[in-house]
């Protein structure tokens, strides 16, 4: 069974095998995530070439993989990402292996990321193509508008953890600030600024 979790990514070194359109699916969405993204493949579709990410024009070879934090195998040879799946556990590397789902150590949901918020679907593999559905209509329900409105809620959060000793009143307004609309909170937010707790 794959457990939902939140990895920290930050300067991480991400490096993907293949530069086909799964690779650059992969490579985009990682770039979110602020981490070093390395991919080695025998050619690359061109959209690789406008993304920031470092590209090697190269057969696999398992050194590529050395200092990996993760790895993707997305390559259109079983035999070539079994290899790079035999690699990573012989040496503790957490793996994707993009065409076997028992080989791989993590999979990757379908997700949206507005600042902060992130929402994230999976099928565990039943369905690919209903969690990209339910990312769609998640998309249209949560727009941008989320972005402002988490990162106020983020500083509303903070000012009340400082002020509010009341444990109860502390949840109870935590609670009730996310019924409010992004107006509403930003008055919110001042008042707190200004120190007048209701
Ligand atoms: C969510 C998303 C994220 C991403 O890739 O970034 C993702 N697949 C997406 C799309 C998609 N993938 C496929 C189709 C064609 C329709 C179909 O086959 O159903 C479509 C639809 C499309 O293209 O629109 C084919 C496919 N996918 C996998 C296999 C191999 C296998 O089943 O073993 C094959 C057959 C390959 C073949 O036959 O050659 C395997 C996996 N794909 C996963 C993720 C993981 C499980 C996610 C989950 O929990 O459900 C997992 C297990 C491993 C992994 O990749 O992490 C992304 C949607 C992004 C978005 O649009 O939001
Ligand atoms: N997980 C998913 O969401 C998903 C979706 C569709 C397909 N797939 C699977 O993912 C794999 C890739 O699919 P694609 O559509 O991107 O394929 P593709 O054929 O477009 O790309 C494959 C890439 O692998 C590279 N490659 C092949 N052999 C290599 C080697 N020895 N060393 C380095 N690079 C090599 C090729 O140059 C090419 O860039 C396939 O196995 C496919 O079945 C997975």
């Amino acid at each position: 069974m794959f457990y939902p979790m939140m990895i920290n990514l930050d300067n991480k070194n991400v490096t993907i095998i293949g530069g086909g359109k799964v690779a650059f699916r992969k490579a985009n969405k990682f770039l979110e995530f602020n981490c070093n993204v390395k991919v080695v493949s025998t050619s690359f579709i061109k959209e690789f070439y406008s993304i920031d990410v470092k590209l090697i024009n190269d057969e696999y070879r398992s050194d590529y993989l050395k200092k990996s934090f993760l790895v993707i195998a997305a390559t259109s040879s079983k035999k070539v990402n079994e290899d790079i799946s035999n690699y990573c556990s012989e040496n503790n590397i957490m793996c994707n292996i993009a065409d076997d789902i028992n080989l791989s150590d993590f999979i990757v949901p379908s997700s949206i990321k507005r600042g902060d918020l992130v929402i994230s679907v999976s099928t565990m593999g039943k369905s690919p193509s209903l969690a990209s559905k339910i990312r769609k209509e998640l998309e249209i329900n949560y727009g941008i508008e989320y972005e402002e409105y988490v990162s106020i809620l983020g500083d509303i959060r903070n000012l009340v953890l400082q002020r509010c000793t009341d444990k109860d009143e502390k949840k109870r307004i935590l609670n009730e600030l996310v019924n409010l609309n992004l107006e509403e909170l930003k008055k919110r937010r001042l008042d707190y600024e200004n120190n007048s707790w209701n």
